[in-house]
């Protein structure tokens, strides 16, 4: 699968508090392109990256998709993107193995078992989330992205707790979907170490 669509935002603003986060906030993603969102904390990265997946609404400016104006229906996009919030959003009850069912049903059950040697959660299937550290946590999160065919990727920390071993498998990842064409959106406040990005940072 490769992907060749870009994503365009134009004068976006966001309001949140009664606080102004960004205002006439403008940049294009290609394909095969990573920007990492810089800003101090509550400056307004998550808030940037859930205006994009549609989970808050656009008070101002507009969202293009593969050259469409997406601002108001944001199918288009969400049939190819994928959001993951600084929440794991993992069910606490639920088996890690249960979780990545629940979450990629459709994955075919011989690539869970690599995604999960991967992840090093092998080891961990039949353990229910609740007993998880929150590295490992952050790992079961992520496996969503082993199974996704998704162009956009909406990355909301997701660093967040990994170990060294765990960013390198990150990265390497993202790494793999930017050379197929694909697009990612991330906040971090570690600089990512073999990843190349573009950075934006916001500013009020
Ligand atoms: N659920 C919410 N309801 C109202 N205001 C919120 C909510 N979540 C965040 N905010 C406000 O929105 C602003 C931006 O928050 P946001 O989480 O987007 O910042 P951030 O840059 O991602 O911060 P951090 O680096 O700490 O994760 C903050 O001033 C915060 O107080």
């Amino acid at each position: 699968m490769h992907f060749s669509v870009s994503l365009t935002i134009s004068g976006l603003g966001i309001e949140r508090s009664d606080r102004d986060l960004c205002r006439d906030l403008s940049f294009s993603v290609q394909a095969g392109e990573a920007i990492r969102i810089l800003g101090e904390n509550g400056a307004g990265k998550s808030s940037l990256l859930k205006v994009v997946a549609g989970v808050m609404s656009v008070q101002e400016g507009q969202i293009f998709f593969a050259d469409q104006d997406v601002t108001l229906d944001r199918r288009l996009l969400q049939q190819t993107m994928i959001y993951i919030g600084h929440s794991t959003g993992l069910k606490e009850r639920l088996s890690v193995a249960e979780n990545i069912a629940f979450y990629s049903p459709h994955a075919p059950l011989d690539q869970v078992d690599q995604a999960l040697r991967q992840l090093g959660l092998f080891h961990l299937q039949d353990v229910l989330v609740k007993s998880l550290s929150a590295g490992q946590a952050r790992r079961v999160a992520l496996a969503r992205l082993w199974f996704t065919n998704a162009s956009l990727w909406l990355l909301d920390e997701p660093f967040a707790a990994l170990d060294a071993s765990g960013v390198a498998m990150l990265e390497a990842h993202i790494q793999q979907h930017l050379s197929r064409g694909g697009m990612v959106l991330l906040t971090t406040h570690q600089a990512p170490c073999s990843l190349s990005v573009r950075e934006l940072a916001l500013v009020p």
